[in-house]
C-alpha cells in the first residue's frame, strides 16, 4: 500500500533522511520512533508531498508519487496523496471557522458529495471523537486535546484510507493526551492504516503492530512492538528508550 524505497532529503548540506526503505500494508499502524532531529517529521511530510524528496520512491497504492526521484505531474500528485489524511501537531485548524465549517471545508470544495452527506457524515464523526455538541463553536474555545479531536475527525471527513500523525499529543498538556490517543488507538481496532510519528512510547507498544525507530537519517531498527521494547539485542533502540 505504501512503499518507500532509498528516500532521501538535504536541506542544503544537511543530509535529512540517508535512504530510508520501508513499507506499510493495508491496515497495519506503525508508529515512528527516534530522537529529535533524526527525520521522522520529514520522512511523514515527504509522504504528502509537503516535502519533496532529493531521490529515491514513494509509491502508494501502486502509483509512484516519486520515482527514482523524479516526481510526477501535479495532477498526478493531486491524485496519489488523496487517498492520505495528515494530523499535525499544532492541529492547524482554521480560526474563522466552527468546528463543523472546519470538517466540511474541504468536502464541500470539492463537491464529490452531497450537503446532506456531507452534513450527516461531520455530525457522525464529532461523536465518533466525543465532541457531539461543539459543531457550532470556534476552535479558541476547545482545549488542546479538543482541537486535535477535531483535527482527525477533519481528517476523516475525506474517507482516507491511510492516516498520518505527526507526534499528535506532543503540544498537548499530559492530562489531555489520553483522549486524543483513545481516538487513535480506536482507529487501529478498526484497522485503519495509520503511520504516527510519536514520543509516547507505551502507546507505541500498546497500539502499533509495528515500530520504526529513526536514528540520523536512517531507519536503524523495525519490528513488533515486543521486538522494538522487548529485546536486549537492539542496542540502538535501548540507549534511545533509557534516555527518554
Ligand atoms: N525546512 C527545513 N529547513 C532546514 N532544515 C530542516 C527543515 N525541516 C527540518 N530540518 C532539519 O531536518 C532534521 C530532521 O528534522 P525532523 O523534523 O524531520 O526530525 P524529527 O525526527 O521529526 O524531530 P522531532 O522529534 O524533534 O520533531 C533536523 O535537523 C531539522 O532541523
Amino acid at each position: 500500500m505504501i512503499e518507500v524505497k532509498e528516500l532521501q532529503k538535504s536541506f542544503g548540506s544537511l543530509e535529512v533522511l540517508k535512504k530510508v526503505t520501508f513499507a506499510v500494508n493495508p491496515g497495519e499502524a506503525v508508529a515512528v520512533i527516534g530522537p529529535s532531529g533524526s527525520g521522522k517529521s520529514t520522512m511523514l511530510r515527504s509522504l504528502v508531498h509537503l516535502e519533496e524528496a532529493t531521490g529515491g520512491s514513494i509509491i502508494i497504492h501502486g502509483k509512484p508519487l516519486v520515482k527514482d526521484g523524479k516526481y510526477a505531474s501535479a495532477a498526478e500528485i493531486r491524485e496519489i496523496t488523496s487517498p492520505m489524511g495528515m494530523v499535525f501537531q499544532h492541529f492547524n485548524l482554521f480560526p474563522h471557522l466552527t468546528v463543523r465549517g472546519n470538517l466540511e471545508l474541504a468536502p464541500r470544495t470539492l463537491k464529490r458529495e452531497s450537503i446532506k452527506d456531507i452534513t450527516a457524515k461531520s455530525k457522525d464523526l464529532l461523536s465518533k471523537v466525543g465532541l457531539t455538541d461543539k459543531g457550532d463553536v470556534y476552535p479558541s474555545m476547545l482545549s488542546g486535546g479538543q482541537k486535535q479531536r477535531v483535527a482527525i475527525a477533519r481528517a476523516l471527513m475525506l474517507n482516507p484510507d491511510i492516516l498520518l500523525f505527526d507526534e499528535p499529543t506532543s503540544a498537548l498538556d499530559p492530562e489531555l493526551t489520553g483522549e486524543v490517543l483513545r481516538v487513535i488507538r480506536q482507529l487501529a481496532e478498526e484497522h485503519m492504516t495509520m503511520i504516527i510519528v510519536t514520543h509516547e512510547m507505551n502507546f507505541a507498544r500498546d497500539v502499533a503492530d509495528r515500530v520504526i525507530f529513526m536514528d540520523n537519517g536512517e531507519i536503524a531498527e523495525s519490528g513488533t512492538p515486543e521486538q522494538i521494547f522487548g529485546s536486549p539485542q537492539l542496542e540502538r533502540t535501548r540507549m534511545f528508550l533509557s534516555r527518554e
